[in-house]
C-alpha cells in the first residue's frame, strides 16, 4: 500500500538528510504510529507519501503507483485517495462545519446529490450530527478536529495520514479522537499517524516506526512509545495521557482480539441505520461520559475540554466495557446484511 525503497530526502540548503536511505512497507489496513524526537523526519515522511515533497533518492509507491511517475497534473487525482489531518485542524474559518466538509467534494466535482448525502452521513459518523451550521470558532478543539477528520474521510480515502492530530488537545479529548481514528481504521482505512503522545502509543499497541535523525531505528508490530524517546521524569508527570483511568475510561484499550471481533463499522448508512446511529452516539459518549472538573470546580463535557491549554482533570471512571460494546457493534441479531460494504477505506 505504501512502500519506501531506499528513500533519502535532503532539503535544499541542508547538509544532513531529513530522511536517510529509508526502506519500509506499510500494508493495507494497518495502523502505524510514526514516533521520534522533533526533527527526526516524521512530517517529511508524511509529506513524501502525499507527494508534497519529492525524494532526493529512492522510490516511493503508494496504492500501487510509483509516485515518481505521477505528473504534476495528476497529483490532485492521486490525492483523492488520501485523507490528511493536521495538529492545527486547518478548517476554513469563514465556512460552517457542513461547508468545510463539502468544500473538497465540490472542488473535485461531486454531484449535489452525492454531497447532500455524504456530508451529513460523515458528520454523523464523527459524532457531529446537528452541528453542520456551526462556525469553526463556535466549536471546541476536539469538535474542530472531528470536522477535520470528517473532511478527510468524506471521500472515502484508502489512506488517512495524521500529523500530530491530538497535539492541541487535552488527554480526554485526545482519547475521543483516537477512538474515532481506531474506528476509521477498523473500517479498512490504512492510518499513518505521527505523534509525540507516549500515552496513546502505549495504550493502543499498534505498529510503531521510530525515526531518529532521519533513520528508522525501530519498527515493531505491536509496541509502545519507547523508552529512548521519553523525557526525563515523563513517567512521574501529573497528567500522563495513558495514566490508566482517564484514557481507559474515555477510550477503552483496544487489543487485536477486540479489533478482530468487531465487524466493519462503516456500513453504508440507511435512513435510520442502527449501526451509524450507535456510532454517532458512542462517539459523543466516548468523551462525554467522563466528567471533567474545571479548575474552578464546574463540570464540563469532554469535548469542551479540548481547547488548547485548558487545565482539566478527569474524575470518575465509567464501568469497563469492551470496545465492541461501547461502539454498539454487538447489535442484537448479529451481523447485518451488507456489513461487507465499507463506507470508508475500501480494501477491495
Ligand atoms: N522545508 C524544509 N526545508 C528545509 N529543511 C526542512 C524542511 N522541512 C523539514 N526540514 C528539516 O528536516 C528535518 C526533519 O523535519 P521534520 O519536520 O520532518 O521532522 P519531525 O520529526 O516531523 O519534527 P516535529 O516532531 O518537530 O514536527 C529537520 O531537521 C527539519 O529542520
Amino acid at each position: 500500500m505504501i512502500r519506501f525503497d531506499s528513500v533519502t530526502k535532503t532539503y535544499p540548503g541542508q547538509s544532513r538528510p531529513a530522511l536517510n536511505d529509508i526502506g519500509v512497507e506499510i500494508l493495507r489496513g494497518e495502523f502505524v504510529f510514526l514516533v521520534g524526537a522533533s526533527g527526526s523526519g516524521k512530517s517529511s515522511f508524511l509529506r513524501l507519501i502525499l507527494k508534497e515533497e519529492k525524494p532526493s533518492k529512492g522510490k516511493i509507491h503508494v496504492l500501487g503507483q510509483d509516485l515518481g511517475s505521477i505528473s504534476s497534473r495528476k497529483v490532485p487525482y492521486f490525492r483523492r485517495h488520501l485523507g490528511v489531518v493536521f495538529q492545527d485542524f486547518r478548517l476554513l474559518p469563514n465556512k460552517n462545519v457542513y461547508e468545510n466538509v463539502a468544500f473538497t467534494l465540490r472542488v473535485i466535482g461531486k454531484s449535489r446529490g452525492f454531497i447532500q448525502s455524504a456530508v451529513p452521513e460523515t458528520l454523523k459518523l464523527v459524532g457531529l450530527d446537528g452541528k453542520g451550521k456551526r462556525m469553526p470558532h463556535e466549536l471546541s478543539g476536539g469538535e474542530q478536529q472531528r470536522v477535520a477528520i470528517a473532511r478527510a474521510i468524506v471521500n472515502k480515502p484508502q489512506i488517512l495520514l495524521a500529523d500530530e492530530p491530538t497535539g492541541n488537545l487535552d488527554p480526554v479529548t485526545s482519547a475521543g479522537i483516537m477512538t474515532l481514528l481506531e474506528r476509521i481504521n477498523a473500517g479498512g482505512t490504512t492510518v499513518v499517524m505521527a505523534t509525540h503522545e507516549a500515552g496513546i502509543v502505549d495504550e493502543m499497541q499498534r505498529r510503531v516506526i521510530e525515526l531518529s535523525a532521519g533513520d528508522i531505528v525501530r519498527d515493531e508490530r505491536s509496541a509502545g512509545y519507547g523508552a529512548a524517546l521519553r523525557e526525563p521524569g515523563d513517567d512521574e508527570t501529573a497528567e500522563p495521557i495513558v495514566a490508566a483511568e482517564p484514557m481507559t475510561s474515555a477510550a477503552p484499550k483496544v487489543n487485536a482480539e477486540v479489533m478482530r471481533e468487531a465487524p466493519p463499522l462503516y456500513v453504508e448508512p440507511e435512513e435510520r441505520d442502527e449501526v451509524t446511529d450507535a456510532a454517532a452516539a458512542i462517539t459523543a459518549a466516548a468523551t462525554a461520559s467522563v466528567p471533567i472538573t474545571r479548575a474552578d470546580g464546574d463540570d464540563a463535557d469532554a469535548e469542551g475540554a479540548g481547547r488548547t491549554g485548558t487545565k482539566k482533570t478527569a474524575t470518575a471512571a465509567s464501568p469497563h466495557l469492551t470496545l465492541a460494546e461501547r461502539l454498539g457493534l454487538r447489535a442484537p441479531g448479529g451481523p447485518r446484511e451488507g456489513d461487507d460494504d465499507q463506507e470508508v477505506g475500501p480494501t477491495k
